[in-house]
């Protein structure tokens, strides 16, 4: 090893093991990360900060090559699937990767779940990409207490999913879709009858966060009048307005177009009950979770003409990849949905454009390189964020420690104890709910030195895991 190379340990959650489970050797420098989230900030050549054999990748969900490039890059093995897998050949899976140690990254898209059981049996398991917006596929909190960081792209597709609702839109209010497929069956069929302007109506936003928003411009650009339910107090965009509840939206929309996250919050958020509140001859928008509309209760709306359209994008069983799947044997209502009329139906694309594509590999990609490489959690969605500065490879005797730890009392003095025989540059700390994480750059620090300050950092009973780069 030259004067200048590097090791990165690694140790594994206690309950799995309390050894080391990795020493990577470097052999350049780390990434010259120069801030957070900023588009390719990472050099585009490969800097090989560790044995580029040694740290192990899957990709599911056919992740653009933006992000596969730059994990490439970084010399990391990187084993790409074109598709999603269900749990249990998942749990396979990670196991075939790397039969002794498991894979190290994750990275999914929404349909991947990376459920405990998952997370689970992925024992050396340091960090999840998800390369898309939402991220209730993940088991965040399972995560977060096995020192799991888990990281997304928050607002890279925002757009691509506002323009496809402006379209559907449009498309509902003429009944494009449904002229279309009886042109394509040969059968001229002219008429303006129920056909809109969408000018001067009133679009109901439930969920005014990065895409609800971003819609509410484009929509008042087209002459609609807006108004939002939100939980939270929001700053309306234009001429918009916030309204105090659900039902004050359901009543007074033409157009209701819904994107909130997943999750048990937001579970059949739109059901009997709210379709009731709707006008008559109103139209429904779905592009956020397939969780979040009870499809039988919009099938019997749509039925009884209180709904004159949809477009559903997500569904709540989505196939692992394409094909000829959208049957009952899925959905068991997926043969109903299929027979209405001015219904919109897609395959779950909002975000599915070249621009955001490319983005999200971009910004996931740099995401995981910081944190493999330098510990630095900005912009995780599930440990506290903490940034020190970019390590460079001139610095001997200088290590990084990162120690994820439970937060209770009395952890820092234990650490410092640890660390007190060292120079200790600079110290980070912070807390998400019950779980802490600590950087601290410490000089005057041997090589020879490192495993005992590991193995010292894992005998700790608050700790969760400890990662060493040096
Ligand atoms: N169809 C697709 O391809 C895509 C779908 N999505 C979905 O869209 C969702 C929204 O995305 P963003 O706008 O980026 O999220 P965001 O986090 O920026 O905004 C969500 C908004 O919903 C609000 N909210 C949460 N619970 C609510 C409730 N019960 N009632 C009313 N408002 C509530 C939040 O306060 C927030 O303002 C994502 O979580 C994801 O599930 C995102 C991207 C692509
Ligand atoms: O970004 C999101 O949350 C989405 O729903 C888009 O998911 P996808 O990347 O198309 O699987």
């Amino acid at each position: 090893m030259s004067s200048f190379a590097k090791d990165i340990s690694i140790s594994s959650r206690p309950s799995v093991s309390t050894s080391p489970v990795l020493t990577f050797v470097s052999q350049g420098s780390f990434s010259g990360y120069s801030g957070p989230r900023s588009y390719s900030s990472l050099p585009p050549k490969p800097l090989k900060p560790f044995d580029h054999s040694d740290v192990k990748i899957l990709l599911l969900e056919n992740v653009n090559q933006s992000g596969k490039d730059i994990l490439t890059a970084q010399g990391y093995q990187v084993e790409c699937l074109k598709t999603s897998l269900p749990e249990d050949q998942l749990v396979e899976k990670i196991r075939q990767v790397c039969p002794n140690e498991d894979v190290h990254v994750i990275g999914i898209r929404s349909k991947t779940k990376l459920t405990a059981k998952v997370l689970r049996e992925a024992k050396n398991l340091l960090v999840v990409g998800c390369f898309c917006i939402g991220t209730n596929q993940v088991d965040l909190d399972y995560a977060a207490h096995h020192g799991i960081a888990v990281f997304n792209s928050p607002f890279a597709n925002s757009r691509s999913v506002a323009e496809l609702v402006v379209g559907e839109i449009i498309s509902l209010a003429r009944q494009l879709g449904d002229r279309s497929n009886e042109l394509h069956a040969g059968t001229w069929n002219k008429v303006s009858s129920k056909c809109w302007e969408i000018r001067g109506k009133t679009l109901g936003i439930i969920g005014y966060g990065h895409i609800g928003s971003q819609l509410s411009v484009l929509a008042e650009a087209m002459g609609m009048n807006v108004i939002y339910y939100d939980v939270v107090n929001l700053m309306a965009l234009g001429t918009a307005n916030q309204v105090p509840t659900l039902n004050d939206l359901l009543n007074q929309a033409d157009f209701i177009t819904l994107h909130v996250p997943g999750g048990d919050d937001t579970a059949n958020m739109i059901s009997t009950a709210q379709f009731e509140q709707m006008k008559t001859g109103s139209y429904l928008i779905n592009a956020s979770r397939g969780t979040v509309v009870d499809i039988p209760a919009l099938i019997k709306a749509m039925r009884t003409g209180k709904i004159a359209g949809a477009a559903i994008d997500v569904y709540p069983n989505e196939p692992v990849a394409n094909g000829p799947y959208f049957n009952s044997e899925l959905n068991t209502w997926a043969e109903d949905l299929r027979t209405l009329s001015n219904i919109i139906l897609t395959p779950h694309i909002g975000g599915s454009t070249e621009e955001a594509q490319r983005a999200i590999g971009v910004e996931v990609g740099d995401a995981l390189v910081r944190y493999i490489n330098q510990g630095i959690t900005l912009g995780s969605v599930n440990l506290p964020e903490v940034s020190l500065r970019a390590l460079t490879l001139e610095e001997p005797n200088y290590a990084r420690v990162i120690y994820i730890h439970h937060n209770v009392p009395g952890v820092l003095r234990k650490v410092n104890e640890i660390l007190g025989d060292h120079n200790v540059e600079k110290q980070l700390s912070d807390s998400r709910g019950d779980v802490a994480y600590l950087m601290a750059d410490i000089n005057d620090v041997k090589a020879s030195e490192i495993k005992d300050i590991t193995d010292s950092l894992n005998s700790l009973s608050s700790r969760i895991m400890t990662r060493v780069l040096f």
